[in-house]
């Protein structure tokens, strides 16, 4: 589309518009997303929140399909409206603007429209119904093969008379949610899989800040899948802003499950130290909850019965934002989101090097609790030695 014209967008917003007193706080935390997500495009620009309302404004030239593709990242954002922006020199010059508008925004104009026209500002000449009027007779004029419909118009040609004049008629849908930063803080258990980044975007879409962990088991997994997991992290920020991802040595603790307990519980087993570990980073920068990509009945360690054992080892809420999504859904969410490529490279996982033929479906949790007793004298030391070497890195 040819969009000379546009170097604006109006942002709107959705729930974050009924919170009360609390209102400038989300506003505030959006404009400071749109900020992030807008560093990655080439170009300038200006987010100002202006009587309730958030302008994007570019300051210089600005590839606007970039723009639009950021701002459908930002959470909070219900629509996006690209918008010409005028001085106020008089009537005439906003009638040429608005059949300029139409001449570059429609190819063709076999379309029904409605004008209609606001006034904030209400020492404007024409009262909002004369400015219905004379805009749409002018724009008939212009364009005969144009109809008017006022009560389902194909095209509605929004008008706002402000300090400057908006006029806008297209809304591109945003993505929902709330913005990131508004709604605590949790830590996600990345692995390279294709669910755990979908279970991040999710949980971040609802506001919540996030950081990662991630399990590495050198020199079981190589360099190259922890750099997948590190990808997967800058795209899951896209969405989310800042992740400080948490890379754990799991080598040793892995190969001590194995030498100590039945090979068909290494899996619960492992994830129940995954489990206690993430919970204490979690704790230390400050997360409420711990998130994870499980699905009920996907593979063995994610039975009903397997996550009541691996939930057991911790008091924080553990969210699960996939557990009724079918593998497909699950897909189709992350192909969506852009992270599917990325996931499905074949990059070995620890979970899967160690993973016995035959892991137990139907875990009792007085079994494997009793099989734990085993790695009782050494286990709690190389927890704290796992912790305390813990290796951030910051995606932002
Ligand atoms: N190495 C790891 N590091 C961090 N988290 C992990 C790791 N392995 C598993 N997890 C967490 O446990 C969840 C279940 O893992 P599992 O390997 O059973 O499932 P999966 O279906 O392959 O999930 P994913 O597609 O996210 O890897 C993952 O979604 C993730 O949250």
């Amino acid at each position: 589309m040819e969009v000379v014209m546009f170097k604006a967008f109006l942002i709107k917003y959705g729930e974050i518009g009924v919170k009360g007193k609390n209102r400038y706080l989300f506003e505030d935390a959006l404009v400071n997303q749109i900020k992030f997500a807008l560093k990655e495009v080439e170009g300038e620009f200006a987010v100002t929140k202006v009587d309730g309302r958030i302008y994007v404004q570019a300051q210089s030239e600005f590839d606007y399909d970039e723009t639009v593709d950021a701002l459908k990242r930002v959470f909070g954002i219900i629509g996006i409206c690209p918008m010409v922006q005028i001085e106020d020199n008089g009537f005439d010059d906003l009638a040429a603007t608005v059949v300029e508008y139409f001449k570059q925004t429609y190819k063709n104009m076999n379309f029904t429209f409605k004008v209609n026209a606001r006034r904030a500002r209400k020492n404007y000449p024409l009262d909002s119904m004369q400015l219905n009027a004379e805009l749409g007779h002018v724009l008939l004029e212009a364009f005969p093969e144009l109809k008017v419909d006022v009560h389902k118009p194909d095209v509605l040609l929004q008008v706002e008379i402000r300090q400057q004049i908006n006029i806008y008629s297209i809304e591109i849908p945003g993505p929902g949610g709330m913005p990131v930063g508004t709604n605590g803080k949790a830590m996600l258990l990345l692995s390279g899989g294709i669910d755990s980044p979908v279970a991040g975007y999710m949980i971040a879409k609802r506001g919540v800040k996030i950081d990662a962990t991630y399990f590495h088991a050198p020199p079981y997994t190589s360099e190259r899948a922890k750099q997948k997991v590190v990808d997967l992290a800058k795209l899951v920020a896209r969405y989310s802003g800042p992740i400080t991802l948490n890379v754990v040595d799991f080598t040793e603790i892995q190969l001590y499950i194995y030498d100590q307990c039945p090979h068909d519980e290494l899996t619960i087993i492992m994830r129940r130290y995954m489990m206690k570990i993430a919970e204490e980073l979690a704790n230390r920068s400050d997360c409420q909850g711990l998130i994870t990509g499980e699905s009920i009945g996907q593979v063995a360690s994610q039975t009903i019965k397997s996550m009541y054992c691996t939930n057991e080892v911790c008091t924080m809420p553990v969210f699960r934002p996939v557990i009724g999504f079918d593998k497909q859904e699950i897909v189709d969410l992350s192909e969506k989101i852009g992270t599917y490529e990325t996931s499905i490279q074949p990059f070995e996982d620890c979970c899967t090097i160690f993973v016995a033929k035959h892991p137990v479906t139907k875990p009792n949790l007085n079994v494997i609790r009793k099989s734990e007793l085993k790695l009782a004298e050494k286990i709690d030391d190389m927890v704290r030695k796992a912790i305390d070497t813990v290796e951030k890195i910051e995606i932002n």
